[in-house]
Formats: C-alpha cells, sequence, structure tokens
C-alpha cells in the first residue's frame, strides 16, 4: 500500500491557488493516487540533483513536484509551482535524512555550489577558517552531512556563514552557528533538542528509511493515511497549524500523559493556543473514561471562547471525540458549576463600569476606584473572609500600608457595598470576581469535580478566585490542569503570583515555546521594547517568555509617525489603509487599533467616510476591522495600525492606579497597560503602523 506525505510548502502553495487550478491539482493527485504502484502519471527529469524527484503535470501551466524512492512506497508532495519554476525547483534540490537527528532535510545544491565556488575563491586570500579548532568527526557527529564539509572547510568568517543561512538545512546550519560561536557541545544538543521530536537524538538512523524521517520532521512533512484524507485536507478551510506542528509543541501536545499540571509558556504567537487545542485532541481521543465527565477547554472572554470552538470543530472531526470537549468561557464556567453545584442558582453579574457607577451616588460610601480594587485584588484574591483575618494579613502585591482602623473601615465600605448589590432588582447582582469565588466554594462543599481534564488558553488573565475555581472543578492528579499563557500579555487582570494560583507547576511542569509563527523579526524586536525591562521579582514565578523567542520571518521595521493632531492623524491612517488595499492586502486582513472605544468609533467613522468598508474585529471578516486594543487579543492580522500611543491616552489615566495610593500597585498597572500595547502591536504579521499626536507614549521605543 503506498503511502502518502504532503509537504507544509505544497498546501501553503496550494492554498493561494485560483479555484480551478486547486481542482485540476485535486485531480492530478487522486489520478495518481490511485496508480502509484506504477509510478504512473509521474514524471522523471534527466539530471536532476536528487534522482528521487519527480513532477506531475496539473495543467499546462502548472506542475507539482513530488518526491518518489525508487524503492519502497512512499509519495511525498513537495511544491505546486508554475512549470517553469516548478522543473527548476525539481532539477536543483538535493533530499536526505540528518545521519544523527533523522530528520528529512532538503537543501538547493545548485545554489550551494555557485555560493560554494565563491567562497572558495574569498578563501585563497586567507588562511582564516571559521571551524579550524572542530575536527570532522565532531561536525559528523553533530549531523553535518559529509558532502557539506569541504564546503564549510572553506568558510573564513561568520558572514560567509551568514551567506550560507537559508541554503543549508535549518539544523545543520543551527549547529554551524553554535560551533562557530564556540558553544560547549552540551549547549549545542540542548538547543538542538528543541527542535526534536524525541528531545534525544535517535539510537540509530536508517538514511533510506524517508517515512520515519518525515514522522521526525512534523513541522515540514506529514504523512497522510490515505488519498481521501489527502483529498480532505484540500478541501476549504485550510489550517497548517492543524497538520504541521513544530516538534517542540508536537512533543508538548501529544505527550501521552503528565503527571500533573503543565503550563506551557510563549512569547506572542508562538503557537500556545495551537498547542492548547492538539492537546484537548489528543486527550479526547485516548479518554478511556466510562462516567463521561468532560473535557473543559476555556479561556478568558466569550468571544476568544468562540474562536476556540470554532478551531477545535477543524481539528477533531469525530463527533464523539469532539462531544467529550466543552469549550466555554471562564464565566460561563462558573455559571455552570453554580447550576449544577448550589441548586441552580444563577447569579446576575454587575459590570465594574456599572458597579462604579452604582458606587458614585452620594450616600455609596468611600466609593471609588481604590475600594473595588481592594475588595477584587485584595480581598477576593487571597479569600478573606473575615475582617478578623484582613485586619492582620499581608496585603500581596501592594506597597503602601494600611492601619487595622482603616481596613475596618474599608471592609465596613465593601460590606454596605455588597448589600446594595445583594438588595438590586430582581435578585440582587454579584460581581464577576465573586461569581467564580461562590463557584469554587460549592465545588468545596460538594467534593465534586466536574470535569476530567481542563485546558485553559490565556492562562495569564485569570483572577486568583477563577484558579481556585478550576483547581477545584478536576482532581488533582494526571492531565488536571493543562495551561498556556504569556506573562506578558496580561490585560485584563493584575498581577498573580504562580504561588497562589493554588497550581503547582514546580519542578520541570513548565514547557516553553520559542518560534513566533505569526509576526516578522523586525515586528517582535521592536514590540519587545515597548515591555521594557520586565525584573524576575514582577513576574512572580512565571517564566519570563521574552528571552530566548524569535521569528523565522522577516520584512520591514514598524513605521511610527507623528502628527499635530488628531484629525492629520486619523488621515493618515486612511491613506495607509488605502495603500495596504492598493497593494493586495485583503479587507479583512487589515486591522486598525484604538486604546478607548469612543476613539475606535470616530476611527472606523472615518474610514467609512472616506469610502473603506469596516467592522468590528471578528465580524464577517470581508470589511477593514477596527476596534479596541483590548478586542484585538486572540486575533491576527497581515497589516496592524495601532493609533494615538501618545501620552494622556497611552497609558490610559483610568488604567493606571495612582502612585500615592499605592506604588506598587501603581508601576503594575503601569506595565500592564504595556501590555497592552504589546499584545496590539504583536498581532501584526507583516506590517505593523503605530502613529500618535502630541507627545509621544512613554512606551514608545526610542
Ligand atoms: N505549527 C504551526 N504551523 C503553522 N502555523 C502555526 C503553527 N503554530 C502556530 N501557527 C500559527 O501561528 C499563529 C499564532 O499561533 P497561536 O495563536 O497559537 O499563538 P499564541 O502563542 O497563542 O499567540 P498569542 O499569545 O500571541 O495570542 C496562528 O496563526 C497559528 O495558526
Amino acid at each position: 500500500m503506498a503511502q502518502l506525505a504532503i509537504s507544509k510548502d505544497f498546501l501553503a502553495e496550494f492554498t493561494t491557488l485560483e479555484k480551478p487550478v486547486q481542482k485540476a491539482v485535486r485531480e492530478a493527485i487522486s489520478r495518481f493516487a490511485k496508480h502509484t504502484h506504477a509510478g504512473l502519471h509521474l514524471e522523471k527529469l534527466r539530471n536532476s540533483r536528487d534522482p528521487r524527484i519527480r513532477t506531475i503535470r496539473i495543467d499546462r501551466f502548472w506542475r507539482g513536484v513530488v518526491l518518489a524512492p525508487e524503492s519502497g512506497d512512499l509519495f511525498c508532495l513537495l511544491r505546486v509551482l508554475p512549470h517553469d519554476q516548478a522543473i527548476k525547483y525539481a532539477m536543483s534540490r538535493v533530499f536526505t535524512v540528518n545521519t544523527v537527528l533523522g530528520v528529512l532535510e532538503s537543501r538547493d545544491e545548485e545554489q550551494l555550489r555557485a555560493v560554494g565556488t565563491a567562497l572558495e575563491i574569498t578563501a585563497e586570500d586567507t588562511s582564516d577558517r571559521l571551524f579550524s579548532h572542530v575536527k570532522d568527526a565532531d561536525l559528523l557527529a553533530f549531523g553535518i552531512d559529509d558532502k557539506l564539509l569541504p564546503l564549510i572547510r572553506h568558510l573564513a568568517r561568520e558572514e560567509h556563514l551568514d551567506a550560507l543561512a537559508h541554503l543549508l538545512p535549518p539544523l545543520q546550519y543551527d549547529v554551524l552557528v553554535a560551533f562557530a560561536a564556540h558553544m560547549e557541545p552540551e549547549k549545542i544538543w540542548d538547543e538542538l533538542s528543541k527542535n526534536l521530536v524525541d528531545a534525544e537524538a535517535p539510537a540509530s538512523v536508517d538514511v533510506e528509511d524517508l517515512a520515519t524521517a518525515i514522522q521526525r520532521t512534523p513541522d515540514q512533512v506529514a504523512l497522510i493515511e490515505g488519498p481521501e484524507e489527502l483529498q480532505k485536507m484540500l478541501q476549504p478551510p485550510f489550517a497548517l497549524w492543524r497538520i504541521f506542528l513544530h516538534p517542540m509543541q508536537r512533543r508538548i501536545a501529544y505527550q501521552p500523559s503528565y503527571p500533573g499540571s503543565i503550563m506551557v509558556t510563549g512569547g506572542a504567537g508562538t503557537g500556545k493556543t495551537v498547542t492548547a487545542l492538539h492537546r484537548a485532541a489528543h486527550l479526547a481521543r485516548r479518554y478511556r473514561h466510562d462516567d463521561g465527565t468532560p473535557i473543559l477547554v476555556t479561556t478568558h472572554t466569550k468571544s476568544l471562547a468562540a474562536e476556540l470552538r470554532r478551531q477545535l470543530d477543524l481539528l477533531i472531526e469525530d463527533p464523539k471525540e469532539r462531544a467529550r470537549v466543552e469549550v466555554v468561557h471562564i464565566h460561563q464556567v462558573a455559571m455552570g458549576i453554580l447550576r449544577t453545584f448550589a441548586d441552580g442558582w444563577q447569579p446576575t453579574p454587575i459590570s465594574r463600569r456599572d458597579l462604579l457607577q452604582e458606587m458614585s451616588t452620594p450616600d455609596a460610601g468611600p466609593a471609588d476606584e481604590f475600594v473595588l480594587d481592594e475588595w477584587e485584588q485584595v480581598i477576593l484574591a487571597q479569600d478573606i473572609r473575615t475582617l478578623d483575618v484582613y485586619r492582620k494579613v499581608k496585603r500581596r502585591g501592594r506597597k503602601a500600608a494600611l492601619s487595622p482602623e482603616l481596613r475596618t473601615v474599608l471592609w465596613g465600605a465593601i460590606e454596605a457595598l455588597k448589600e446594595r448589590l445583594r438588595a438590586m432588582p430582581p435578585n440582587g447582582c454579584w460581581t464577576f470576581t465573586e461569581i467564580p469565588a461562590e463557584a469554587a466554594g460549592a465545588l468545596v462543599r460538594s467534593g465534586s469535580h466536574p470535569y476530567r481534564h481542563i485546558v485553559v488558553d490565556e492562562a495569564q488573565d485569570l483572577h486568583p478566585a477563577q484558579w481556585r475555581m478550576l483547581r477545584a472543578a478536576v482532581a488533582e492528579g494526571p492531565d488536571d490542569l493543562f495551561l498556556v499563557g504569556d506573562p506578558h500579555q496580561r490585560i485584563w487582570q493584575h498581577r498573580v503570583a504562580m504561588r497562589d494560583t493554588g497550581v503547582n507547576i514546580t519542578g520541570g511542569r513548565t514547557k516553553r515555546l520559542t518560534i513566533s509563527y505569526r509576526s516578522t523579526q523586525e515586528i517582535l524586536d521592536w514590540a519587545r521594547r515597548v515591555l521594557g525591562l520586565v525584573t524576575e521579582a514582577e513576574l512572580e514565578g512565571w517564566p519570563n517568555t521574552l528571552d530566548d523567542f524569535e521569528s523565522p520571518m522577516h520584512g520591514r521595521r514598524p513605521i511610527v509617525r507623528r502628527f499635530a493632531d488628531g484629525d492629520e492623524e486619523f488621515d493618515a491612517v486612511v491613506e495607509q489603509v488605502r495603500g495596504w488595499l492598493a497593494a493586495g492586502v485583503e479587507p479583512g486582513a487589515i486591522g486598525v487599533v484604538a486604546r478607548v472605544r469612543y476613539r475606535a468609533g470616530d476611527l472606523q467613522k472615518r474610514l467609512r467616510q472616506s469610502g473603506i468598508a469596516t467592522e468590528a474585529f471578528g465580524a464577517t471578516g470581508h470589511a477593514v476591522q477596527v476596534g479596541t486594543m483590548h478586542d484585538i487579543k486572540g486575533l491576527e492580522f497581515q497589516c496592524v495600525a495601532v493609533v494615538e500611543v501618545q501620552e494622556g491616552m497611552m497609558p490610559h489615566p483610568r488604567a493606571v492606579v495612582p502612585e500615592e495610593t499605592d506604588p506598587a500597585a501603581h508601576s503594575e498597572s503601569l506595565q500592564r497597560e504595556r501590555c497592552v500595547l504589546y499584545v496590539a502591536c504583536t498581532r501584526a504579521r507583516d506590517r505593523l503602523h503605530v502613529s500618535y499626536h502630541g507627545a509621544p507614549s512613554r512606551f514608545l521605543p526610542r
């Protein structure tokens, strides 16, 4: 039985083809899949560098390129390209199995030869050699192909190695960079192992066994079960993330079992959500329990949960497996728990804004944001239930001392506020932070665990009461909680120290993703500077995801522009959006962001008046999308314009705790505002346009 494989490049190219060409590709594949044994329809090229390369005719203009070993029965679809490009690619490529790491590699032999000749000439002028300190045996022991040794021995300087960056197989290039930097062998192995599915190099490698090599290269090539599965993959919606996982993502998502909770962190766009979804799929597939206790996938907001649901529907095809997973946002989790474990009680929630309005009536007492913060971020966060405890407790995350007397006054004010809330018609109100606290209490009292496993996306945005609720909702044990998050993208919550979450992720229970799949390196470099320096103490036990995270994609540096006033700035945004549209960017791939809702509304109006169709984030996807920096979380766009990044707007005064109120809370709230801007900027894949009028925000890199 023939085996089929598909490369990421092939699928990526296929998705961009026009519909009739896609149809022709599907037909060609199905013709060829029916006759694979005879190798029918595959054309051999004379003098190709790799004798196993074939092409397949799609139509007069398009060709597929296939890797088809002489013996064995594996056929790997590599590319789909216009005729001449396909032939050029097919003639010049060589596919090999890395002799030590066992992964499938390819290189452009023709270009390597050309560059090699040039390097040889350069090397004649100098006796310096970049790798004179390394023996051949050591290079070979790290998987360097012996055929590449002559070329490598000619390299005199690091720039020469840089010139080979896109010509050498990536892992071999990484090894050479590490040797050039005089890295210790163990350190080199550590770096390499991040890119291996099995964490360690295989005991032996069969360089003829392409199928095994493909399994070790899941970010580039995937084995497909058969022609039907392949045809299904070639139907929209195409989602590369469903099929091609980075080895690290795969290793984390598909580890058969973890002894307890796991926290996966990574910078913006490193595939945390993708990894969480695959983990949920894995848990659903290997579900072996008779009682039907569901698996929960949850996140902070309703819109993010809806997106997770949509993606999980794509990933888990078997309806029986899909039915095992419940995807709801965290508030709905709390309401569900209360329905079941508090006699059907469904509290009416009240938003912070409504609460502040309610408090600002004349008889509300010391009704201000400080009281609310104290209630939510100290009392509910630390689960303080009596005045006695509150009078003595250390208020975590706060620096300014509060005397026991003042605490008594505050406690009284909060109790009075609670009473007023409970008296609100028709059945009283509860805050969004009280509700999970109630749910956690109900669970603890019942001793029940309504979920078998819990997967959490955007875990950094959970309040301690929500952490407690989730902790109580699943029995402690193997695969209880799988959490993904990034402390630098905390935009809703105050900082929560890892030790206060009740979740044990110590002792190797944190995993790190380090390759950004979304933004270019230029955007990441710039956005990282928005965050400024973050100290270990500020991270409170969360791993620092800013170290050691990069993108393989490159592009233009972000543009930062200053304007005299808001009108001029909005005009420039209109021009920028027009420019992107004229360059062929789809309207739905453009995002325009403001810090606050009313300015997002003004922007939307201005764009519309200029004849540009707009809509809110996450609507149909057919018009330019406009919204706030909080709304854009979880989305991504080819081009993003971030508007009004000026003092007075960013940081937004209402979001910042005054320094005199509490210096620790003040600096934390400022950092949260930095995160809000960082999140908005890292939604851009290729282009980022940032603008302001007046004084530039202190967060803008200089
Ligand atoms: N292995 C992969 N192959 C192809 N695309 C991928 C892969 N992993 C992630 N992506 C894509 O990269 C983008 C970012 O992924 P994802 O949203 O999972 O990252 P994230 O770490 O959760 O991001 P953030 O924290 O910034 O919200 C998405 O478009 C996703 O489809």
